[in-house]
């Protein structure tokens, strides 16, 4: 007879402790983050596809509820934390910061009896080898969290504790102290869920619950799995942010037209590009990523040419009528969506990300006929990667213009239409009934013309 080890035994049986494995699961998803600085979605794709933990979908729902509440307010708790570690954290102790910030997470602002939070919190210190000679501390700090870390954490200004200084020292000083503040604040709400539709909004707004927003987009507020809602297997939708459904509608009428969308993985823009009836190649760096565009074009039923290549040096036989180039940046303006951003991206991966961005356009020039349209667009609130990255282009390339939003066109004349032509979104706009419902990404977009 093969006997358990014992202390297999325990562990098992501590495994299925209610909500233990989510809250596991969330403070090695913020160890990986944090600590080993890799990108959130990455992290989140791997618990997906199982290969870090098979969780049941509520557990993995409560686990993503805890990551983002943890790195929405990690100014906030890092500031609760600090007064309670007399001797501040301790070097080498494993997992023993994302348990303190993912348990105090839970006790300052999601409401989880502090108790629980507290029990499973020394119980994953442990369940780590590096951690659980801190269990005794893991006690003590969130119990004086409990008692006095809700009136520490509010008094603080939450949009700027939570706001790291580099942030918001470059967005004072790009857009002003009370937009800077707008922008943090906004980022503080979970975002809804926004969904570009080929069918009629108003339909899917009914069928769904949500509202149609001045995009066209069709906004709800997300329950259970997006694959289980109405229209999802029909594809009858796809998820895309309201802000990054406008660069593609810039391009007005491209049906019957040759258009290459440069940088176009998971293809939100190319699905948009390709139900409006463009001839459409969508060209992308990342074989993973062009693969996951390609499932997500079947399943809605469009059909591109797909490539895979670095689009600052590939090159066509033929150029296009329009060119849509959706860069890579450092998506400063999707933190609502992406929280670990502030925490992963620096000054430095902006000004490397510009250089690319400069690579990425000169080639998109080359790539575009005489009297073509090209639409530059980037999710990202540094003006490197939006208006200088315009300014510049133009500077080098007098075969280039602005094609203005004109009044009498979509967005032409709502707020996000710029005195220069451009266009220019915060993450405070689009403003519902409450938080919940309001925001959009911040993006930058501009259309040009070479000359005939
Ligand atoms: C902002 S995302 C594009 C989002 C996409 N346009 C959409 O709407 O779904 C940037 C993409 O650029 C790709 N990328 C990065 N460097 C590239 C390069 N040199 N050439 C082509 N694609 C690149 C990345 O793989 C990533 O998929």
């Amino acid at each position: 007879m093969t006997k358990t080890p014992p202390n297999k035994t325990l562990s098992r049986t501590r495994d299925h402790q209610v909500g233990l494995p989510a809250r596991r699961a969330a403070a090695t998803v913020l160890d990986a983050v944090l600590q080993k600085k890799q990108p959130l979605d990455d992290v989140l794709g791997r618990v997906r596809d199982g290969a870090m933990f098979d969780l049941p979908t509520r557990d993995r729902a409560l686990a993503r509820a805890i990551v983002g509440t943890s790195l929405r307010r990690k100014g906030q708790i890092d500031r609760v934390l600090e007064t309670f570690l007399d001797r501040g954290l301790p070097a080498r102790a494993g997992t023993l910061y994302p348990i303190l910030l993912s348990g105090a997470a839970q006790i300052l602002f999601m409401n989880v009896p502090p108790h629980a939070a507290i029990d499973l919190a020394v119980r994953l210190a442990q369940w780590d080898p590096r951690a659980k000679r801190y269990d005794k501390l893991v006690n003590a700090v969130l119990r004086r969290v409990s008692e006095k870390g809700a009136g520490i954490a509010g008094a603080l200004d939450a949009g700027r504790a939570n706001t790291p200084d580099w942030l918001w020292d470059r967005w004072v000083r790009t857009w002003g102290e009370e937009r800077a503040q707008a922008i943090a604040d906004a980022q503080l709400t979970e975002p809804p869920l926004d969904l570009t539709v080929t069918g009629d909004p108003k339909k899917w707004a009914a069928e769904l619950g949500g509202k149609v927003l001045p995009t066209g987009s069709v906004r709800l507020l997300p329950k259970g799995r997006i694959e289980d809602l109405p229209g999802f297997a029909d594809g009858a939708w796809w998820v895309q942010d309201a802000a990054a459904s406008i660069p593609a509608k810039l391009l007005h009428d491209i049906a019957g037209k040759r258009v290459a969308d440069l940088c176009a993985a998971p293809g939100g823009k190319t699905a948009q590009l390709a139900a409006a009836g463009a001839n459409v190649t969508a060209v992308d760096l990342s074989k993973a990523r062009v693969a996951r565009l390609e499932e997500n074009l079947a399943r809605l039923g469009l059909f591109v040419q797909t490539i895979t290549a670095d689009a600052s040096t590939w090159q066509a036989d033929e150029p296009f009528d329009a060119v849509l180039l959706d860069a890579p940046c450092s998506s400063t303006g999707t933190i609502r969506r992406h929280p670990d951003v502030p925490y992963l991206k620096s000054d430095k991966d902006i000004a490397e990300l510009a250089a690319l961005q400069a690579r990425l356009l000169n080639n998109a020039v080359r790539l575009l006929k005489p009297g073509g349209t090209l639409v530059y667009s980037t999710c990202s609130l540094e003006p490197e990667e939006g208006e200088a990255q315009i300014a510049a282009l133009l500077a080098r390339n007098e075969s280039l213009r602005i094609e203005p939003l004109h009044a009498d066109e979509p967005f032409g004349d709502t707020e996000w239409a710029q005195a220069s032509g451009v266009l220019r979104t915060f993450p405070y706009q689009l403003a519902l009934d409450s938080p919940e419902w309001s925001g959009m990404d911040g993006f930058f977009a501009a259309r040009l013309v070479r000359a005939s």
